[in-house]
């Protein structure tokens, strides 16, 4: 153990004896896996406006030298895909604790938790990730350390998640929970896993047109322009929800009584189309810094569920046919909805009329189905963590919350 390391043990030691921490002398790496384990800088030079390579080469990688943490591997991603089989590599290589300095957005993540998910591992690993905020959106990063209100808060530094695992008090890395998305099919089962966000409707259809604009459009007004052009589409589906493990009942948050209840029924929830949105994430409570879209997610939850999010036209009782005038008038609707979510998560309180039901239904449960009706093409787009996968004809995508994938447990420091 590192002079570092042990100062950092005692320092938690004196912590246990006068705050009742617990704290455990077998083994020291479970405390500190940061400051133990492997450490490996990776970053995409390509992700949000293209300046995490500058920014790792002037300021990341000299303040960790400085704190004297010297990277086993620094890597920038050259190519798509490149993140998860570089972190893959290095876990056959060299095993044990492994802490991970990110500087990406979202979609590189992913494409890190997917290539776990693909891998095989014969002893347990641990990863903890220090989140470098440098995409589009920075959804996990965002939802670990909110925006902060006065300038003076504002740190200076590129990371707050950095700051910790610079600091010299212990760090408690966060675990993940996973969204493993199946899309069975004639040809074989694809699976995805998202720890932000799985979505269909519209969200799924703005995260697919925004990729075209990506060149133009680097920032996150890519989202809006897409979201205009597909303000208007329904998407013909059904929906089964699911409970958690060991709870009988979906759950779904009455904004009157503020807080969730369970559903009338017990076990499966079946919902009808046609959907405007629909929408789960995992630790997450928003999707960019404002968009607070599941803002009922409190980060420290240790349950394996899912935030789920629905509008459903059709509970608009002054929509009576599906013509282009009430796809119209219910786009303005949808609209005021989501721009509510900006005004921290206000959405939830947006009712149809002034004393009407809740024009957006807020689940939480263990999973989901999505079951698109043949011949509603958008309605067959499925979105994990800004990755678009087509569900097969006449199949589903099957979303389930787990803790644990290949025996792996992902953290995050926050
Ligand atoms: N050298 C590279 N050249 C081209 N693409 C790359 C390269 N390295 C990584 N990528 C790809 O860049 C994509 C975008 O990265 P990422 O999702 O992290 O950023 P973003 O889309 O800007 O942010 P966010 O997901 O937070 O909105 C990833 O899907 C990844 O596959």
């Amino acid at each position: 153990m590192s002079f570092e390391e042990s100062q950092a043990l005692r320092k938690l030691q004196r912590l246990s004896s006068t705050k009742g921490v617990q704290y455990c002398s077998v083994r020291p790496y479970l405390l500190f896996p940061t400051l133990m384990a492997n450490l490996l800088v990776l970053y995409n030079p390509v992700c949000g406006a293209g300046n995490a390579k500058k920014a790792f080469d002037e300021r990341v990688i000299p303040l960790l030298k400085q704190h004297g943490k010297v990277p086993d591997s620094i890597v920038e991603t050259t190519h798509v895909g490149h993140a998860g089989e570089v972190v893959i590599e290095y876990l056959h290589t060299k095993p044990g604790p492994l802490t991970i300095v990110l500087g990406s957005g979202d979609g590189t993540l992913h494409e890190i938790v997917v290539a776990l998910y693909n891998a095989t591992f014969d002893v347990a690993i641990e990863i903890s990730v220090v989140l470098v905020p440098s995409g589009t959106a920075n959804a996990l990063y965002w939802s670990l350390f909110p925006p902060q209100e006065t300038s003076q808060a504002k740190s200076e530094s590129p990371s707050r998640a950095l700051d910790a695992f610079l600091s010299q008090s212990p760090v408690f890395p966060r675990p993940l929970t996973f969204a493993v998305t199946t899309f069975p099919s004639a040809t074989g089962t694809v699976t995805s896993v998202a720890v932000v966000v799985t979505s269909a409707a519209l969200h799924a259809s703005i995260l697919h047109d925004s990729e075209a604009l990506r060149s133009t459009h680097p920032g996150i007004e890519r989202f809006k322009i897409a979201a205009q052009q597909n303000i208007t589409r329904w998407y013909d589906a059904t929906v089964k929800l699911h409970p958690s493990p060991g709870s009988q009942s979906v759950e779904i948050y009455n904004p009157k009584a503020k807080r969730f209840e369970a559903w009338e029924t017990e076990g499966e929830v079946e919902l009808v189309g046609p959907f405007a949105y629909f929408l789960s994430t995992v630790n997450v409570d928003r999707l960019e810094s404002a968009f607070r879209i599941t803002p009922l997610h409190s980060p420290g939850s240790s349950g394996t569920t899912l935030d789920v999010v629905i509008i459903r036209p059709r509970r608009d009782k002054t929509i009576v046919d599906a013509e282009d005038v009430s796809r119209q008038a219910f786009a303005q609707k949808t609209t005021e909805v989501l721009m509510a979510a900006y005004q921290d998560g206000a959405h939830v309180g947006v009712t149809y009329g002034e004393e009407g039901e809740s024009v957006l239904e807020y689940f939480r449960c263990g999973g989901w189905e999505w079951l698109p009706t043949s011949g509603d093409a958008h309605a067959h787009l499925v979105c994990v963590d800004g990755e678009i996968i087509h569900v097969a004809p006449n199949s589903t995508a099957e979303c389930t919350a787990t803790r644990k994938i290949s025996n792996v447990q992902l953290s995050v420091v926050a």
